[in-house]
């Protein structure tokens, strides 16, 4: 039995539009040093904990969390599109010890996911459809979202499962460090948004287009600087890996949700993918961090973070 870590920023505007070509060439190094960690581990499963943007989850059903038997990805801004390999006996098995855990996760047989789960496999391993998955749906954007110690009670609950597998288990954690792009939110959108927030599964490709081309003009209006959206907030960043790095995450607990929204942005939940990996490899006893790499990114939207992790000592 093994567990490693990994966890990256995803970004859709990745490849669209580029930031310098030195800021390009240090993200590949950082991602050629992840792969060779990736590579070096030879998962036999990737538990890949992954926000979703309104695309596999929406307000006719939020669950918190969510564990997939069988998955989808969509292929939203390029990412790779269809059924992911999903190694379904030990999706069931970590479902039913979380819940055992007492960590209240919900089970699917029709998981859809987006790009926040399709890019890392994608970046990492050439595409969705190389090793065997199991998705891990975290909600990060759909207001309301439950205290950040729950997040990290699921990550525990995933590891220790996930170390009984007997398997070389990579856990993979998918999401923006600080960032707030134009995500749309149930309390302030138009009646017409709303009612895409509710129930717009399956856009037509017009409707898809549109959507990601607004990211797109917001991704260039961020990076002129003539845009209303939050700053990044590198520090913040740098202050939220160092406690990961450290290994006492529920110095996390403290940090209240308003706090997240307030210094690092409505998107920077989506660090509760970080937390619940580092909460899961951490499960197994403490771990030491064997790259990091950072750089606040304006032309993705993102405070853009890729970190490898595994057991100490092994
Ligand atoms: O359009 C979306 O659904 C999300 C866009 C986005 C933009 C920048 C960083 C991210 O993590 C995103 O998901
Ligand atoms: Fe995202």
């Amino acid at each position: 039995m093994s567990l490693a870590l990994c966890a990256l920023s995803h970004t859709p505007v990745m490849g669209v539009h580029q930031p310098a070509d030195e800021v390009v060439a240090r993200v590949e190094a950082a991602l050629d040093d992840a792969r060779a960690f990736v590579a070096d581990v030879d998962p036999d499963l990737v538990v890949v904990f992954a926000p979703d943007h309104y695309n596999g989850f929406l307000y006719d059903l939020m669950p918190s969390f969510c564990i997939g038997a069988q998955a989808t990805a969509i292929g939203d801004y390029g990412t790779s599109a269809g059924p992911l390999p999903v190694d379904r006996a030990a999706a069931r098995s970590l479902a039913s010890a979380v819940l055992d855990a007492g960590v209240d996760v919900a089970f699917s047989e029709r998981m859809t996911v987006d790009h926040g789960c399709a890019q890392p496999l994608d970046l990492l391993f050439g595409g969705i459809d190389t090793v065997p998955v199991v998705p891990v749906f975290i909600n990060c954007v759909a207001e309301p979202l439950g205290p950040v110690s729950r997040v990290r009670l699921l990550g525990e609950a995933v590891g220790r499962a996930a170390a009984a597998l007997d398997r070389r288990v990579l856990l993979l954690g998918s999401g923006g460090l600080s960032h707030d792009p134009p995500v749309p939110r149930l309390t302030e959108a138009p009646p017409e948004v709303v009612e895409r927030l509710i129930s717009g599964r399956n856009p037509t490709p017009e409707e898809r287009a549109a959507r990601q081309d607004r990211v797109f003009d917001a991704a260039l209006a961020y990076a002129a600087g003539t845009s209303d959206l939050m700053p990044l907030n590198p520090e913040w960043d740098r202050r939220f890996l160092e406690v990961l790095g450290g290994g006492d995450l529920a110095q996390l607990d403290s940090w209240s949700n308003e706090s997240f929204v307030q210094e690092a942005g409505h998107s920077s939940h989506e660090v509760r993918t970080w937390i619940a990996v580092h909460a899961a490899l951490g499960a197994m006893g403490p771990y030491e961090v064997r790259s990091t790499f950072y750089e606040a990114i304006p032309e993705w939207i993102a405070g853009f973070g890729v970190t490898t992790a595994e057991t100490r000592g092994r």
